[in-house]
């Protein structure tokens, strides 16, 4: 069953030295393969030793982010993929399977439900997970397809006429066939689920406002807005806010025959998830729960492809039942920092094979799309489906109307997004305006692209730096400035990681006197926090500027006073001493990930020179999507064509069967 050089002890240690597993790793494997030896003395010692390494396999795939062990993916050959292979499995996927099946440690769900549930693992469909992750993923299908079922028969009959005024035929509308985003209004409408995704700028929020007005039309609901990090949540305000006055001009007109004044019931506030779920201080729990609901008739979930599995189990759980659920989110965008890929796999069962020229297409039933038909005028016939799964409560929005026509930045999102590799090319070379590349440039003295880099670095973040050292500046405008243009980076360490970037930076705003960096807070630095601090209000990834205090400019001592400034979701700036920061880094560069739900007038990702093999993993088609999408401007490249290229070809792969789950 399993051969090695040494014992699975000892090449667990092996292993971790050489960084093919965590620490954590070792010694989960070590503590369930003893959970295991002590339930059961009966299996032979190769049982044992299989057991320790399925073990450690399991957990260093959760520790990629991944939800399960699919068995078939394991190398026989070589199950930790060394260079040089140490231990080898010598038995089939399905023997194997077979074996694991056996294992009291593991449970399979055609066993009675205690034994299932009282076991740490659980080997379902093939694939191994974690007692908890597997609860969390069927928890997460069971919810998402009893809300799917939920479609809402009763609606006003002055629900057709609304929807045409709010949505009228003109030259801008999605595509000369079909309006998406009225038939996304009309499915949130008469569905208790909803998930509308779409690319940046394809009018996600535009959408959800006409909604909300639809909504709120006709009852008096509780609305509660959210997103995952403070960031977005006040992004998402901001946009609601403009979509608001721009329905209300639209809706005018209209007046004596819609409600034009119940626009004013549309909420604007948005918060955290983490707010919503109310923190216990210290714990993993939050306030509420199953068993104390959240008290709301319709929640609008915002940048929903940020949020984890374990994450939107917990915002599930604590949803009341009669509670309508509204997912908005860019199913092409990086996947959650943390397991899973909730989104992705929601809009799985949309995705169309390579060859046709459409990614997606929506997957409804036929009587759905009947009624869809009927209630938006489009002739949506085409898109039934024998096995529409939650296909009645998707809806995608396919047409940018940020990135208009040809403009170079939606070109470029566009062919990476399709990991399109002549198209890519095609598009660098057109010499787009809104396109910048700069070419990795190794010389005896350093590296020519770097420099040019910094050049421009230094070009945009000085208008902000000049405004910082005027006393009268008003700090709302100054971080409004430092946010027009943000260095991405792929990853944190290295010279061209967050860490390398920041110096570099740092370095040269020094060198041409815009900062003076002789203590660890000058006036102009901007940070970044990495932790939650509730008692202060600041969240992980939130982005302020150490400033001059302008209300009390003299510390003791008479030395200026400097206070760190943060915007808040309401507009307002949120002062902080530095001393009382929680952790935190520069941020004159930021990794992708945390850049996530913000966007900039101008973008320059760095990319790395020679990327280590742990390093091409991360560098993946959705990082660069994510990356690009985030300008709405100009985006500038520092980068080789090949690292570009690798990683736009490379697609996020993340194992879960919660797709399979949804759509089978
Ligand atoms: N049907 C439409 N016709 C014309 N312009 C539109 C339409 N829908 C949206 N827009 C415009 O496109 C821009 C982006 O819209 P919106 O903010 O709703 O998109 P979004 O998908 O929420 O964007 P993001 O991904 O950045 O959050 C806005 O300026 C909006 O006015």
């Amino acid at each position: 069953m399993i051969q090695s050089t040494q014992p699975i002890k000892t090449l667990l240690k092996l292993w971790e030295s050489e960084r093919l597993i965590t620490p954590l790793d070792r010694h989960f494997a070590l503590e369930l393969a003893e959970f295991h030896r002590q339930q059961l003395n009966h299996h032979s010692e190769s049982d044992n030793e299989l057991f320790l390494l399925i073990c450690a396999l399991l957990s260093h795939q959760l520790s990629q982010q991944h939800t399960c062990l699919p068995v078939e993916q394991i190398l026989l050959d070589n199950p930790m993929n060394e260079q040089v292979s140490q231990c080898k499995i010598t038995c089939s996927h399905d023997e194997l399977l077979n074996v694991l099946s056996q294992f009291n440690a593991i449970g399979v769900p055609q066993d009675d439900v205690q034994a299932v549930s009282s076991a740490p693992m659980v080997l379902d469909q093939g694939s191994l997970y974690l007692q908890r992750y597997y609860q969390f993923e069927t928890q997460v299908a069971d919810k998402l397809i009893n809300l799917a079922k939920g479609e809402i028969q009763d609606i006003p009959a002055s629900t057709q006429e609304t929807l045409n005024i709010l949505f009228p035929r003109t030259a801008d509308t999605d595509s000369p066939l079909y309006d998406w985003q009225k038939i996304a209004t009309a499915t949130a409408f008469t569905q208790k689920m909803a998930v509308i995704t779409g690319g940046p700028g394809t009018g996600k929020t535009t959408t959800v406002t006409k909604l909300l007005y639809l909504m709120t039309q006709e009852a008096d609901l509780t609305i509660k807005l959210v997103a995952p990090t403070g960031k977005a949540a006040a992004r998402l305000s901001e946009s609601i806010k403009a979509s608001k006055l721009r329905l209300k001009a639209e809706l005018t007109p209209f007046a004596g025959t819609i409600d034009v004044q119940s626009l004013n019931r549309v909420p604007e506030e948005a918060s955290t998830l983490h707010r919503l779920l109310g923190v216990i201080p210290n714990s993993p729990q939050f306030r509420h729960h199953k068993d104390n609901p959240l008290r709301l008739d319709l929640l609008v979930v915002d940048e929903a492809s940020m949020v984890d599995l374990p994450m939107m189990h917990k915002l599930l759980s604590a949803l009341p039942s009669h509670a309508r659920l509204i997912l908005l989110g860019d199913q092409d965008q990086l996947a959650s920092v943390e397991a899973g890929a909730v989104l992705a796999d929601i809009c799985d069962g949309l995705k169309t094979d390579k060859s046709q020229s459409l990614k997606w297409q929506m997957r409804y039933s036929a009587p759905y799309s009947k009624r869809l038909s009927d209630l938006t005028e489009n002739d949506l016939s085409g898109f039934t489906s024998t096995s529409p799964g939650i296909g009645d409560s998707l809806c995608m929005l396919m047409h940018s109307h940020r990135f208009k026509g040809d403009a170079g930045i939606g070109q470029l999102a566009s062919a990476v997004n399709n990991s399109d590799k002549s198209r890519i090319m095609e598009v660098w070379q057109t010499g787009y305006d809104e396109l910048f590349w700069i070419e990795h440039q190794k010389t005896s003295t350093g590296n020519s692209g770097l420099e040019q880099l910094m050049t421009q670095s230094v070009s945009h973040y000085k208008a902000y730096l000049e405004m910082a050292n005027k006393p009268q500046s008003d700090p709302l405008e100054i971080i409004e400035c430092y946010n027009q243009f943000r260095i991405l980076c792929a990853m944190r360490a290295g010279e061209y990681g967050v860490d390398g970037i920041n110096q570099g930076v740092k370095d040269a705003l020094k060198q041409a006197k815009l900062i003076s960096p002789e203590h660890e807070f000058y006036s102009g630095r901007p940070v970044i926090v990495q932790s939650n601090d509730y008692n202060l209000g600041l969240f992980n990834g939130d982005i302020g500027l150490i400033l001059p205090d302008r209300v009390n400019p003299q510390a003791s001592g008479g030395a200026p006073r400097l206070m760190a400034h943060f915007i808040q979701a309401d507009g307002s700036i949120l002062k902080v001493l530095p001393a009382r920061l929680p952790s935190h880094d520069t941020c004159f560069a930021m990794t992708v990930h945390k850049s996530q739900g913000s966007e900039f007038s101008k973008v320059a990702m760095v990319l790395p020179l020679w990327p280590s093999q742990a390093q091409k993993q991360l560098l993946t088609k959705e990082l660069v999507y994510t990356a690009i999408t985030r300008a709405k401007h100009h985006f500038t490249c520092l980068g080789t064509q090949t690292v570009f290229e690798q990683a736009s070809l490379q697609a996020t792969k993340r194992s879960s069967g919660l797709a399979r789950r949804l759509w089978n």
